[in-house]
């Protein structure tokens, strides 16, 4: 049986010769002829303008510069035989094409040319359109292609990756001779095709470099307080400084990440290399959605659960948004914010909203813990480790939380030795209490808190930089207390409600107090200051009472003490400690002692009074 007859009895009677026709050509055949190719045809039909061809151009303008510098290497291969080399796009566009004059002529009479779709869809059976269908190197000869208008060709292709892996153009040759040894032609084209992308490989590199090198753009700057530069493929390389905090979140994610943040992209423009001129990346202008929560997030926000008082500020709003997306994403976050701000709770809020709910949720207050105690207090310790110890060691922190949340509260009084214990466990993701030799994995979410400016800790070298970048993954700062003044009515409601108390027995007065205080000791000093009120007076609370000596402050006073907490590292812990001892000594008036309601009224574990008495000598 002539060659052609298999094709033949395909196209006119249905049949296959699975014996004589590859399985890939078959089923290609198959797919050209359910999708309706005229196999009497098949010369290009599907053609682009000329400014749609030069667009597409441009768009690969790295892939055409490689292309183009194979070609001119290949100039004694093809001047010797009729061998021509075609350039496609991932679309199966035919985007360049070059060699031999007289197959290039050839090529010509069934628009084999630059411009003209080259598909299974368009053509039928092809090298080009069917590499690009299997995602595979093919050759296809003669009366393989579907359409006789090919069929005294022969063509291998080549997919041409990016460093990702994605398909973006075929390198294809093809030639009309007759008895040329083909078998070669599939590794020659594939060692080409290396070069290409090789090629390609080292321009996105150079790119890469002459983008960032791009970040002082003026631009948009002065319209867009947020800007990024992205690659030609839409990944995030640079956020400007006024997006610093969370550039971990978004670089070297793809732009569409931006859906779910807080920002809008107002101008996108294109950042051309001053090298070959083509498009090296975009230069991205964004301003912040109202409120600074996308309706996206806007709607998943009452799907946070919060056991306290959400209340109507955008400040906390923001923050709550944060919290969300950060529970649902298992990074370690760092929650920073003064004394009383909810710290904890919003620590024990994630956990609750994360995968994690159900699994521990162990918090430490490692400024509590003494410094020589806080490694075994971690990471535990087996029978016999040191002189002192439980005979039958003891479980460590993380490992309690093993598959839960750790909170570490006081995070930045933790000393050098313990940061490099923290950062190794982190990185190798497992412990090894003190005393033994064998490491326990872990798996667990860290969360961490303190009132210390880590960045600051650092710079003066008390803290171990890569440990915080390591911690600072997702940071979340609560706003204080006066800075969401508008909460504080949902305050009051919600801790007279827990206390069976009638707010609506608080006078216009006794509010306008409440709202000028500045509050240094924030939610808890609220709290306090409520619970004290309460004791006092019951119900018959004095419509003109004067609370300056409830607060814990005057207010002349409290504005000098903030100066000096914002001034220092290291006085906000001096103060917050004189709040508190204050606090406790008040309560334990009030109850004439009683360390048990002493510490209902504080709202902590008893045991967590008793350690605080110990520490201030009580
Ligand atoms: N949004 C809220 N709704 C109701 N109660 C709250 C809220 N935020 C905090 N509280 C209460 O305020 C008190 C202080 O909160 P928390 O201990 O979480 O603060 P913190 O910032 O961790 O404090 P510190 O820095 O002293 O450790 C707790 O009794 C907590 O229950």
């Amino acid at each position: 049986m002539l060659k052609n007859e298999f094709w033949y009895r395909f196209i006119r009677e249905g049949q296959l010769d699975q014996r004589h026709i590859r399985c890939c050509i078959a089923e290609s055949w198959k797919r050209c002829r359910n999708k309706g190719v005229d196999p009497y045809k098949g010369t290009g039909q599907v053609i682009l303008t000329q400014d749609e061809l030069r667009n597409r151009q441009a768009n690969h303008k790295t892939l055409l510069s490689a292309f183009e510098i194979l070609l001119d290497q290949l100039e004694p291969l093809y001047s010797a035989s009729n061998v021509i080399f075609v350039l496609a796009d991932q679309e199966g566009y035919i985007l360049k094409t070059g060699g031999n004059s007289e197959g290039m002529e050839k090529a010509r009479t069934i628009r084999f040319v630059e411009g003209v779709s080259w598909t299974e869809d368009t053509v039928g059976t092809n090298a080009i359109g069917t590499a690009l269908k299997i995602e595979e190197a093919i050759t296809i000869h003669r009366t393989e292609h579907y359409a006789v208008a090919s069929q005294s060709w022969v063509c291998s292709a080549v997919p041409i990756r990016n460093p990702k892996g994605h398909i973006i153009g075929i390198f294809n040759a093809s030639f009309v001779e007759e008895d040329r040894n083909v078998s070669v032609l599939i590794p020659m084209i594939k060692l080409m095709t290396c070069h290409i992308e090789l090629y390609i490989e080292k321009q996105m590199t150079l790119d890469s470099l002459e983008l960032l090198s791009k970040t002082n753009f003026r631009l948009t700057a002065n319209q867009y307080p947020y800007q990024l530069l992205c690659d030609q493929n839409d990944i995030i390389k640079w956020v400007s400084s006024t997006m610093q905090q969370e550039a971990n979140k978004y670089l070297n994610q793809s732009i569409t990440c931006l859906q779910k943040s807080p920002y809008i992209v107002e101008s996108k423009k294109k950042v051309y290399s001053s090298n070959h001129g083509g498009v090296i990346g975009y230069e991205i202008g964004l301003s912040l959605h109202e409120n600074g929560i996308s309706p996206e997030t806007k709607t998943h926000l009452d799907h946070f659960h919060f056991n306290g008082v959400k209340g109507s500020s955008e400040s906390f709003k923001k923050i709550l948004m944060l919290a969300h997306q950060a529970a649902k994403e298992d990074v370690t976050i760092h929650i920073s914010g003064e004394t009383g701000t909810g710290k904890e709770m919003m620590a024990r809020a994630i956990h609750e909203n994360s995968h994690r709910a159900g699994q521990p949720f162990i918090a430490i207050n490692c400024g509590v813990i003494p410094k020589d105690l806080l490694s075994s207090e971690l990471f535990g310790y087996v029978g016999g480790a040191y002189t002192g110890a439980k005979r039958n060691g003891h479980k460590g922190y993380f490992e309690q939380a093993n598959g839960g949340t750790l909170f570490l509260d006081e995070i930045g009084d933790i000393s050098y030795d313990v940061q490099t214990a923290l950062l190794r466990v982190i990185q190798e993701k497992e412990i090894i209490p003190i005393g033994s030799t064998k490491p326990i994995p872990i798996n667990i979410r860290i969360i961490t808190a303190t009132h210390h400016n880590l960045k600051t800790l650092v710079k003066q070298g008390h803290w171990r930089e890569d440990l915080y970048y390591r911690l600072y993954v997702f940071p979340i700062n609560l706003p204080a207390l006066r800075d969401r003044k508008e909460d504080i009515q949902a305050f009051i409601d919600y801790f007279s409600q827990k206390r069976g108390w009638n707010s609506a027995i608080f006078s216009k007065s006794i509010l306008a107090q409440f709202m000028n205080y500045t509050w240094p000791g924030n939610i808890r000093e609220l709290m306090n200051v409520l619970e004290r009120l309460k004791i006092t007076y019951g119900d018959h609370l004095p419509s003109d009472l004067s609370l300056e000596d409830y607060f814990f402050s005057k207010e002349g006073e409290m504005k000098s003490e903030r100066d000096h907490i914002n001034s220092s590292a290291d006085s906000p812990k001096a103060f917050r400690d004189q709040l508190e001892k204050d606090r406790i000594i008040e309560a334990l008036k009030e109850v004439n002692g009683k360390v048990s309601q002493a510490a209902v009224i504080l709202d902590m574990p008893k045991s967590t009074l008793y350690r605080k008495l110990r520490k201030y000598d009580l």
